[in-house]
């Protein structure tokens, strides 16, 4: 349990629709589709149908003070099956990078890597008053794209198991590192214009009208008590 888990929710039915991609910038071929997660009837750029509209305002924002910037969406939905696949790809990979298998792992380690794993990656829960934010349709993984068509480098890849994702990582540091910490100030910004909130873990993670984005509007003004009118989808 995570403390946004305590968010009542009251689903409001909205349909999950695909997001218009000819408007944004889109990593392709999609991160976990290449993985071969199992998705089912909807593709990972599936999303809650009002919340295009407001990554739309975001974008323009974002198009206000960088004209031919872009959002890129890099994950949308996420079925409950692909959450499981990835937080079991993770720890597979955190394996590997740390050169040990299952056989020679002690127990005292592999409870320290999947702390690690869900560190980045919340449960892939079947419960459905604790569901994965993704898997709500209401939650997406985005970054910037510059004039260029480039990435815009933040200082860290998304995913990253590391104290890197932290969105406030390079706050006090390099000159160079001030560039990533305006970089991810700059998506915060237009996102949160736009309605959103961050991950405080996560500088690529949004989500509107979650349990996240519901506790975290209630933690900035206390008197506030939003629900999520999003949970599970299917
Ligand atoms: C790891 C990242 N892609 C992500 O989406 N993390 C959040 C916490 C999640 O799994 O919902
Ligand atoms: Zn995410």
């Amino acid at each position: 349990m995570r403390p946004y888990h305590q968010v009542p929710i009251i689903e409001c039915g909205e349909p999950l629709v695909e997001i218009p991609l000819e408007l944004f910038a889109v990593e392709s071929p999609h991160p976990y589709e290449k993985l071969g997660a199992p998705y089912g009837e909807h593709s990972p750029y599936f999303i809650r149908e009002s919340l295009i509209d407001n990554l739309i305002e975001a974008q323009s924002y974002l198009q206000s003070i960088h004209p031919n910037w872009r959002i890129q969406i890099f994950d949308a939905y996420r079925p409950v099956a692909v959450q499981q696949f990835m937080v079991d790809y993770s720890f597979a990979q955190a394996l590997s990078e740390r050169g040990l298998t299952q056989a020679q792992l002690s127990s005292t380690k592999r409870q320290e890597i999947w702390e690690a794993v869900y560190q980045i990656w919340a449960v892939p829960s079947l419960d459905e008053k604790t569901p994965p934010p993704h898997s709500t349709g209401a939650a997406v993984d985005v970054t910037l794209v510059d004039d260029n068509g480039r990435v815009v480098d933040m200082g860290s890849p998304i995913d990253e198991m590391s104290e890197r994702s932290l969105p406030d990582y390079f706050a006090n540091n390099s000159v160079e590192a001030q560039q990533y910490h305006s970089h991810r100030q700059l998506l915060h910004n237009v996102m949160l214009k736009a309605g959103f909130q961050r991950n405080p873990r996560e500088w690529w993670h949004f989500s509107l009208g979650d349990q996240m984005w519901a506790w975290l509007n209630n933690q900035l003004i206390p008197t506030n008590s939003l629900t999520a009118r999003y949970g599970r989808v299917v």
